[in-house]
């Protein structure tokens, strides 16, 4: 099939060479030329397992193009809507600015018979009215909705095998044949028995802020747990453990730390409660705004903890791994790690970050920080290791030869990632959160 996928940011880029692995013939389109640029080299603009593999496949085969150009969108005959829907900012919604922008741009070259699919993240409604400008000005073309439900560091894995499928589309003969294309788009996961729901809009585009909403609400939930655990002396970790045999809870997204970030739970969760207030209905989801409010007293929590370990933050130097928002990204939007790292610097702690792969995103981020190369650069001196990014190379380092190289040692684990009986065993002060 002939597909155009418009804005190549981490949702796009991987959708595009995603499908170009499946065998479609894709154009990617993106106003940011550096973007394209790199993507056309056959280079990933970022960090994500797999990526470079089905971008190099794609763009050797020559079914993988990239352009700034949205004329080229003229040469398919579907087309995925994947720009940015941020958080506005001077408040909670999303930020419609793109999406308004693409579908303008992309209805100029709209032709008969077209399936436009959109795949950010938006609020209940935005199909509907967007239906209103294609019948307006392509009436000939279709609008189907297709949420996207892939995690980064696991987005190829995700887009080409998903847990499930959703297609908001028109009611009627439209409907039915805009579900067919897009099983025909998904052919490889239909065949393998993926659950396809067909739906309308405004379901498809609940079924996305839902999913995110329950998910935040899941790691809000254990770190309030881990809350009432700190004050008691019982363990977060053993609880989730305990909670979680019951299939009912199940035991994943239930481990307590610093809590979410990134560029989704966070701002999806605050844009689903601007639009619930819109819609009057603000009080349905209103539990939201306290999801956030744990959220973001994790990371305050964290900073406390320095600060009453080390008598105060003046003068003290901390060691902190991690700076993505979690591992197997190099993503560092509404990153914890990072936040943390600068409130600590804003406080008067010498801070030293590093990270795998996030370094120079948090670099152009946070220009005051010193940056290491490595775990051992980051924590030699220091009076306090931090681990906030639970990279297997932080949490496969050995407690005796850290300890060689740290001036005190003294380690809070952000994530409950370590094993507390050997970093004590090898004469640490080890502090995690919860537990
Ligand atoms: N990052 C993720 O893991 C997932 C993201 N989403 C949703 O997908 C959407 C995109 O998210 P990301 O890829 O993370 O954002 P991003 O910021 O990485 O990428 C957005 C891209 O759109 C481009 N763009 C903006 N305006 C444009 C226009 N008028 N024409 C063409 N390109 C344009 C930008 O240059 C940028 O490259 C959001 O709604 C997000 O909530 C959904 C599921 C997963
Ligand atoms: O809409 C989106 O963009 C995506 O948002 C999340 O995916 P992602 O942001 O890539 O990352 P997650 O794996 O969900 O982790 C989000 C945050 O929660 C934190 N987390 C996760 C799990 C947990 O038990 N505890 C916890 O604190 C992670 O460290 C991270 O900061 C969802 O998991 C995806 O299904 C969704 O498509």
């Amino acid at each position: 099939m002939r597909i155009s996928v418009i804005g190549c940011g981490y949702l796009g880029a991987v959708h595009a060479a995603a499908m170009a692995h499946l065998g479609h013939d894709v154009v990617g389109i993106d106003v940011d030329e550096a973007k394209i640029a790199a993507l056309s080299a056959g280079r990933a603009p970022f960090f994500e397992p797999g990526l470079p593999e089905v971008l190099e496949e794609g763009t050797r085969s020559g079914r993988l193009r990239f352009t700034t150009d949205l004329a080229a969108a003229r040469e398919a005959d579907i087309h995925f809507v994947a720009v940015g829907t941020p958080q506005v900012a001077d408040g909670d919604a999303a930020d419609m600015r793109f999406v308004d922008a693409a579908f303008a741009s992309l209805l100029e070259h709209a032709k008969d018979g077209d399936l436009i699919v959109g795949k950010s993240t938006v609020p209940v409604g935005t199909a509907a009215r967007l239906a209103e400008s294609v019948a307006a000005k392509q009436p000939g073309a279709t609008l189907a909705w297709n949420p996207e439900f892939l995690r980064e560091g696991f987005a190829v894995k995700d887009t080409v095998s998903p847990d499930r499928l959703v297609y908001g589309v028109p009611e009627g003969e439209r409907g039915e044949r805009a579900a067919r294309l897009l099983d025909e788009v998904y052919a490889s996961a239909v065949a393998a028995g993926t659950p396809v729901i067909v739906t309308d809009y405004a379901t498809a585009e609940l079924v996305k802020v839902s999913a995110n909403a329950f998910l935040a609400t899941k790691i809000s939930f254990i770190n309030a747990m881990a809350e009432i655990a700190e004050v008691t002396g019982a363990d977060v970790t053993k609880l989730a453990d305990a909670i979680g045999h019951d299939a009912r809870i199940g035991r994943r997204f239930l481990n307590a730390g610093v809590g979410f970030g990134g560029g989704c739970l966070p701002k999806d969760i605050r844009a689903f409660s601007a639009r619930a207030r819109e819609l009057g209905r603000g009080e349905a989801v209103q539990f939201l705004d306290e999801v956030d409010k744990i959220n973001l007293r994790r990371r305050a929590r964290v900073v406390d903890l320095v600060r009453e370990i080390s008598g105060g933050l003046d003068g003290v130097r901390v060691g902190v791994l991690g700076l993505a928002f979690k591992p197997h990204s190099d993503d560092i939007r509404d990153s914890p790690a990072l936040e943390i790292a600068m409130r600590l610097a804003d406080a008067g702690a010498i801070v030293t970050a590093t990270d795998p792969q996030a370094v120079e995103n948090a670099r152009r981020r946070a220009p005051q920080l010193t940056f290491a190369d490595s775990a051992e650069e980051a924590v030699r001196d220091a009076d306090v290791v931090l681990l906030i990014t639970e990279w297997p190379e932080f949490t496969g380092l050995d407690p005796e030869a850290v300890g060689e190289l740290v001036a005190q040692r003294v380690v809070i684990d952000g994530r409950n990632s370590l094993d507390p009986e050997r970093w004590r065993a090898a004469g640490w002060t080890y502090r995690g959160l919860g537990r």
